[in-house]
């Protein structure tokens, strides 16, 4: 039997990781990159001989068949371009993974387009950034099933491991494996700006320096709330102002700016977070598939307001009235935020795989949602002892309607949510904003309420617009003419 292989298309950040990891794993690679400086850079990390070369005839050539080619090169028309060149250039049979951040609908597209050419196509999703790429990341394949099990061990190889299991895994058809990776990015947001806003509570509402902050989530990552993101912001928190700064920039020994706990980085960074549109695609095929997500939508919305620097300004003068501290003792705030963010947390997730769940159904992706969970255990940014829970609870129910529900999911809730409530409860009186946290407690107050105050929207609706209501004392639908008699 010859080798397992792969040609990696795209040797920048993610590919020539992924490529060394491969290798790594006992495979052999050859690469390609329409630049030189990318593919000698390959070839010098390399710990054993590779073809690495601009030219593509030659890249294709030294591919055993059916060849198998994973393509990491930037979303959007870059990922058309390397098709249309492969494409006329490949044999039946061969199959092609574009492993970037596609959009879903383009996945689908361009699986049509090749299957039409009889050739295999797979979106996968790939997440651990430029560490996960080389030492071990989550993946999230979708697409036709018969060609996986012949590039399943390169992939199983250069996976992250939990528990002597891989987290890679077939995920479903068509464009599942994009679209699961979105939902995973949107799920990334909200947990992000969750952290965010609990730092925030932490800073303005309870007055704690970076030090102490960073000692609570450390604290908070050897507990339920174990996760990448907790350690990374313990160690974003702690992170000193000179280390990565020319010491004849740093400030003096004058007292900090105010405001500002100290000489930490973080408080010189600019207070406006980026995006590239993942989360913002998660919310909208929410919205289109009419699945409630509303923490991540407000992570989204975060990020937005967070680039209305120069507005936010000027309204801080005009508005006034500052965040301040938040009443009473501020160890109860510090007290709470664990057990908070834990219970935001799991509504998160939530949201996320109840629209998966949806997706799943509309665009017949046949998703397993404990395969997702299992995938998403180690490798990726969402990863956290969380998800093992979530995978069992898939395992006890794999029509679970959502996670919320499950008895290991809501006796967490039912411990937890008070803490959630008083979070939110301390914040809004200080002025601070909390916008997932805040959407997270609404979503769970919601979603286990018998009743809600619809039937007055309902009746509104039917008012203004003769849209008729259903009765809870009879079958049928109704409208009624509302206007008060004599009007
Ligand atoms: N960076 C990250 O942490 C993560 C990124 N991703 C996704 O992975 C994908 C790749 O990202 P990343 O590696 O960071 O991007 P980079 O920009 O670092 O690398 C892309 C590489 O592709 C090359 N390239 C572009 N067009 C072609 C082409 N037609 N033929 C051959 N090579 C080409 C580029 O060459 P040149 O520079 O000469 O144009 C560049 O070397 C993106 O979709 C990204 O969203 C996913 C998860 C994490
Ligand atoms: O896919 C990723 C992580 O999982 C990439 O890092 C992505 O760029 C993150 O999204 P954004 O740039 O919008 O914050």
């Amino acid at each position: 039997m010859s080798t397992p292989h792969l040609g990696v298309v795209g040797l920048g950040v993610m590919g020539r990781n992924l490529a060394l990891n491969a290798l790594d794993a006992g495979n052999d690679v050859s690469g390609t990159d329409l630049g030189e400086d990318a593919v000698r850079g390959f070839e010098q990390e390399a710990a054993r001989p590779v073809t690495a070369t601009t030219d593509i005839g030659a890249f294709l050539d030294a591919l055993p068949r059916p060849r198998n080619i994973l393509v990491m090169v930037p979303a959007g028309p870059p990922v058309d371009a390397v098709l249309g060149t492969l494409a006329p250039k490949l044999d039946e049979g061969d199959l092609v993974i574009d492993g970037g951040n596609s959009h879903f609908p383009d996945t689908q597209r361009r699986h049509d387009e090749m299957a039409q050419q009889g050739l295999h196509f797979f979106g996968m999703g790939v997440s651990g950034g430029e560490e996960g790429a080389r030492l071990g990341p989550s993946m999230m394949p979708g697409g036709p099933k018969a060609p996986y099990a012949r590039v399943a061990p390169v992939l199983e190889g250069m996976a992250a491991k939990v528990d002597g299991e891989p987290c890679v895994a077939h995920l479903g058809a068509g464009a599942s494996g994009h679209y699961v990776k979105m939902v995973h990015n949107g799920i990334e947001y909200g947990l992000m700006q969750l952290l965010a806003e609990a730092y925030d509570l932490l800073k303005r509402g309870a007055g704690l320096g970076n030090q102490r902050m960073g000692d609570l989530f450390s604290q908070w990552n050897d507990g339920e709330l174990r996760s990448y993101l907790v350690e990374i912001t313990a160690d974003i928190l702690h992170h000193p102002y000179t280390v990565e700064v020319d010491p004849d920039e740093a400030p003096g020994d004058e007292a900090p700016p105010e405001g500002m706990t100290g000489r930490y980085l973080l408080d010189y960074i600019l207070d406006t977070a980026a995006q590239k549109g993942t989360g913002k695609w998660t919310s909208q095929d929410a919205l289109d598939l009419g699945v409630p997500t509303p923490t991540i939508d407000a992570a989204v919305t975060a990020r937005y307001l967070s680039a209305l620097k120069d507005e936010r300004v000027a309204a801080s003068d005009l508005l006034g009235d500052p965040a301040g501290r938040a009443p009473g003792d501020p160890e109860d705030l510090v007290d709470a935020l664990g057990d908070a963010l834990l219970a935001a947390f799991l509504v998160t997730y939530a949201q996320g795989f109840a629209l998966l769940k949806r997706a799943s159904d509309a665009y017949e992706f046949g998703l397993d949602l404990g395969t997702v969970a299992r995938v998403w255990r180690g490798g990726c940014i969402i990863r956290a002892d969380l998800l093992e829970t979530f995978r069992e609870a898939f395992r006890a129910d794999e029509d679970l309607p959502n996670l919320l529900v499950a008895p290991v999911v809501a006796e967490k809730l039912i411990g937890h949510r008070g803490a959630l409530r008083r979070a939110v409860g301390l914040g809004t009186q200080a002025g601070i904003p909390t916008p997932c946290l805040s959407t997270a407690l609404a979503y769970l107050d919601a979603y286990r309420s018998a009743w809600l105050p619809a039937n007055l929207v309902a009746a509104q609706r039917d008012y203004f617009g003769a849209h008729t209501f259903q009765r809870t004392d009879q079958d049928g639908t109704f409208h009624v003419q509302w206007e008060p008699a004599g009007l």
